[in-house]
């Protein structure tokens, strides 16, 4: 069916929001259809938080439409938050109390059947068993965090708002929420998740967004923004920072990124290897040593940084 036919679960049209004098958000359009998992993604102080914040319901906006399943978000937040649920970036839970009886308490709050139970299968899930009947004041950061995003899936909201949900979570944490998203999503909920991580982004999302400078700058599925932008890029690296600086100057036509820790540097280039080659050539002139180089696929992460930072860090 053609998108455009699909209800939409979420409907933002010429958002705006500014504190004071600073814009944040300068016109934010976008839709996400039921059983989506919608990634956006943005630099720090993009403004992910803020959207998330609006959308649910916790901060208010200047102009512009914003729907949630049909419901406009300025005349009845009270129904879209019995819709919603949201992890933010800073730890929700109590303290004072064991990991069972958070969620147990979330559970209460949303009026769930089958209490025990659920609160049984989601301590599975995330790992919590053994820790569940402990004070979550002792619990690591990792484990807090996966207490948070634990109590966002009580209740079976329709459209859950994950802000940055893996950030202080170690890889085997992070591919564990990861999958648990994937769950929930495939059980038709529909996920709003903000990140950095631009292979979250790649692994999770239906649909991927850039915030940048208050607008949505691209959206599409992982593959179309990949499509939209055909290009490979080369990775070199040479073997003292010296180097680093010379190749900077004699490819200071590129849009480039530059990693002064592994003395690399990666940009675009054409899908014509002849075009590597050459410049290969060119830079073997220099007084350098290259320690390697590889041409690849752009992936998401090169075409976020490339449009994000305009190529010039
Ligand atoms: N209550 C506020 N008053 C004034 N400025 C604010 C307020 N909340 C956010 N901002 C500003 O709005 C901008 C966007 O912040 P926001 O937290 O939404 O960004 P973000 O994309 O979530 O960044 P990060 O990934 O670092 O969390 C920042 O410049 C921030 O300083």
């Amino acid at each position: 069916m053609d998108t455009h036919l699909k209800k939409k679960m979420l409907h933002v049209k010429h958002l705006q929001k500014s504190f004071k004098d600073k814009t944040v958000l300068k016109e934010v359009t976008f839709d996400v259809t039921p059983g989506e998992v919608f990634v956006l993604l943005g630099s720090n102080g993009a403004g992910k938080t803020t959207l998330v914040k609006i959308l649910s319901t916790i901060l208010p906006f200047d102009q512009g439409t914003a729907l949630i399943d049909g419901i406009d978000l300025t005349k009845d937040p009270a129904a879209i938050r019995e819709k919603i649920s949201l992890t933010g970036q800073f730890s929700a839970v109590d303290q004072e109390l064991t990991g069972r009886e958070n969620l147990l308490m979330i559970a209460a709050l949303r009026h769930v059947k089958n209490k025990p139970l659920i609160v049984q299968h989601l301590l599975e899930r995330f790992d919590l068993v053994d820790a569940s009947n402990r004070l979550v004041k002792n619990y690591s950061g990792g484990m807090r965090r996966r207490l948070d995003i634990a109590m966002s899936f009580i209740g079976e909201p329709d459209l859950l708002f994950l802000d940055e949900p893996t950030t202080g979570l170690d890889p085997q944490n992070r591919l564990a929420t990861w999958h648990m998203i994937k769950e929930i999503a495939a059980q038709g909920r529909t996920i709003f998740l903000t990140t950095q991580y631009l292979e979250e982004a790649e692994f999770l999302a239906d649909q991927v967004a850039i915030l940048h400078e208050g607008k949505i700058i691209l959206q599409g599925t992982p593959k179309e923004v990949k499509a939209l932008h055909p290009s490979q890029t080369m990775e070199i690296s040479v073997l003292t920072k010296e180097h680093l600086q010379t190749v900077r100057q004699h490819l200071s036509d590129f849009p480039l990124q530059v990693n002064e820790y592994s003395l690399s540097l990666t940009f675009p280039v054409s899908q014509d290897f002849q075009h590597s080659f050459t410049l290969l050539q060119e830079l073997n002139q220099l007084p350098i040593t290259i320690t390697s180089f590889n041409q690849k696929n752009a992936s998401l992460e090169d075409i976020f940084l490339t449009l994000v930072q305009g190529g010039n860090q």
